[in-house]
């Protein structure tokens, strides 16, 4: 286990705090990012003493083929327009960086008046693009991480707390 249930209820209420002061007057667009930001998200609006809209996005990781270029695929699109907005993007974690960049990038082109991100992890040795987040709850180590939210293929995304991968359940499928 790397954080615990309540390091993890802790940290939302601490961001939440900031977020509440920060957004306070503008209603902002809050944006989870499917599937992995589902349960951050949750825990973290309920911590938001602030009028806001919330919409979802499901994007995902094109092939090798496009992958240097950080394209992603939409598969759920905002239903909410996002020009004008304040727009706050909602993450499980940042690793290489390539969602985001694609998402921050769309934001932009469709005229967000203001594009932010919080994410509940940051790996920041992994970076391939430059994204800085502007809220993070824990920089966690270069190790494949599971659990509130995070999957490996599939599984583990409702364990409460998140936790490092065990080698021998990625090795059993190599
Ligand atoms: O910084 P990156 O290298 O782009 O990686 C981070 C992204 O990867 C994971 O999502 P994934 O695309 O696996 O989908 P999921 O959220 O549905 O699990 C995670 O939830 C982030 O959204
Ligand atoms: O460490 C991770 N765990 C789960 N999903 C991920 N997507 C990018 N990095 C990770
Ligand atoms: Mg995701």
């Amino acid at each position: 286990m790397l954080y615990s249930q309540t390091q993890i209820a802790e940290t939302c209420q601490q961001l939440g705090a900031q977020l509440s002061k920060d957004y306070h007057g503008k209603k902002p667009l809050v944006i989870c990012v499917l599937k992995g930001a589902i349960l951050f998200m949750s825990d973290l609006v309920r911590q938001m003493d602030t009028d806001m809209e919330m919409d979802f996005m499901d994007v995902s990781s094109y092939g090798n083929a496009t992958e240097s270029s950080g394209a992603v695929k939409i598969l759920k699109d905002l239903d909410i327009s996002a020009t004008d907005r304040d727009v706050l993007i909602v993450e499980d974690i940042i690793d290489t960086g390539r969602t985001l960049a694609c998402l921050v990038d769309l934001l932009n082109h469709r005229h967000a008046k203001t594009v932010k991100i919080c994410t509940l992890l940051d790996k920041p040795e992994r970076r391939e693009k430059k994204i800085s987040p502007d809220y993070v709850g824990f920089k966690v180590p270069n190790e494949f991480v599971v659990g509130y939210g995070l999957d490996y293929q599939g599984l583990y995304r409702n364990l409460p707390y998140v936790g490092i991968l065990k080698p021998e359940i990625y090795m059993q499928n190599q």
